[in-house]
């Protein structure tokens, strides 16, 4: 069996190949990171380290990888005879992976029919959606009645801390213990076996669960973080001002998501306290600036800050006030080495901050949710 996950980097390796080894397949990655291409050619595998009082190694072998820019035309044969095909290349990546995808599917459709699932791994909701939507942008009227018949492009949440590595060696991640991979089965064609990952009816619980508290808690600790000065995940979270923060905006996310989608409130709870233990893992050194990496992203419309903010206010008619916070400490990350924070600072100088909070965000702006966040972020305080 054959699997070809595009992105060889932290997830990639640390996560999903890992799985995807275990269960039998041989693992073909696509990047375009040259030297990561090379040493996993070179060696044909590569070493995983668990972050607890273990110190357990996991070895994932029987894997090779292509560097797309260099060998299109390999990667395209890759998916024309794969068995699955993966992502973890982050969501604005997507759009500019789905041609290569698209010819992969060419040549496999016009040879046989052979089924294809194709999952994207990313930290978004729809983000398989997102990909089949350009791929079949791609793809003339003949083409798309095939693609319908044998590719499945299920959603899915994925949940594993792996930070930034800084290892000898280059192709070592050390990973958090806990993960968690649920996909959409309803989408799914064929069959369709991972070892970890869980197929469920229906993903939406799952996926807002994991977004609006991993992801919540995870950047309100990094842009709280960050405005006080500190360089971890776990530094910030050593701050008790900051860790109360952090449970509070997961107490507004916690309400919500009870509320919407009938979680138990104690069993909400302890998923909460479970990741709160995950971000003080003193195994795991997190920078701030890789959690908090693309503020854009971050407070768009559909993502881990934004969303449940608004939908705070539609299903308990209340304000957020914590998420409000958290929102005014993302518009005030000026991390200079991170593009999307030096455009967010350069669009609040040039076009003010209500505008700029319009533009990324779609937040109304005569609305309360408006007022209260330009009000937090001009009284900025911990
Ligand atoms: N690291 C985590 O804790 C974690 C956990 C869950 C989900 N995710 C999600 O997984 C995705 C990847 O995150 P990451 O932390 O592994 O990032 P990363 O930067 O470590 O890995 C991304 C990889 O994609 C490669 N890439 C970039 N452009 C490419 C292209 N055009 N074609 C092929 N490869 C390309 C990069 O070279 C890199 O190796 C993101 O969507 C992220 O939100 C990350
Ligand atoms: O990957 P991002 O930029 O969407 O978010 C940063 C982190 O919150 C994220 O990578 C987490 O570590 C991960 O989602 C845990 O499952």
């Amino acid at each position: 069996m054959l699997a070809v996950h595009f992105g060889a980097g932290n997830i990639g390796r640390g996560f999903i190949g890992s799985l995807l080894h275990q269960s039998g397949y041989e693992v073909c990655f696509v990047d375009v990171n040259r030297e990561i291409v090379d040493l996993i050619n070179e060696r044909k595998s590569y070493s995983i380290g668990l972050a607890d009082d273990s110190n357990e190694e996991i070895i994932v072998k029987n894997v090779y990888a292509i560097h797309s820019g260099d060998h299109p035309e390999q990667v395209m044969s890759a998916i024309a005879g794969a068995d699955l095909v993966t992502t973890a290349v982050g969501p604005n990546v997507l759009p500019l992976i789905a041609g290569l995808i698209a010819e992969g599917l060419k040549q496999r459709m016009a040879t046989g029919t052979k089924p294809l699932n194709v999952i994207a791994c990313e930290n978004m909701i729809g983000g398989s959606a997102l990909l089949k939507k350009e791929v079949y942008s791609k793809l003339d009227e003949e083409e798309l009645e095939k693609a319908d018949e044998m590719v499945g492009f299920p959603n899915a949440a994925v949940d594993r801390i792996v930070p930034n590595q800084s290892h000898a060696d280059p192709l070592k991640v050390v990973v958090e213990p806990f993960y968690e991979w649920a996909v959409d089965r309803s989408q799914v064609v064929g069959e369709l076996r991972v070892a970890g990952m869980t197929l469920v009816d229906d993903l939406m619980p799952y996926i807002e669960r994991k977004l609006y508290t991993v992801n919540t808690g995870h950047a309100v600790a990094a842009y709280f973080g960050y405005q006080a000065g500190y360089q971890t995940i776990d530094e910030a979270m050593a701050d008790p001002k900051i860790q109360s923060l952090v449970k509070n905006t997961l107490q507004e996310t916690g309400k919500l998501l009870v509320e919407k989608h009938g979680f138990n409130p104690e069993e909400h709870q302890k998923y909460i306290d479970t990741i709160i233990r995950r971000f003080v893992n003193p195994h795991i050194s997190d920078d701030v600036t890789r959690v908090g990496r693309s503020p854009i992203r971050k407070l768009g419309p559909q993502d881990r800050l934004v969303s449940p903010a608004a939908q705070y206010i539609t299903y308990l008619k209340e304000q957020p006030v914590s998420l409000a916070k958290g929102i005014a400490a993302a518009l005030r990350y000026d991390y200079q080495e991170d593009p999307e924070a030096v455009q967010i600072q350069e669009s609040i100088r040039q076009k003010g901050l209500e505008n700029t909070i319009y533009e990324i965000t779609q937040i109304p702006p005569e609305s309360d949710l408006m007022k209260r966040i330009v009000g937090e972020y001009s009284h900025f305080a911990l």
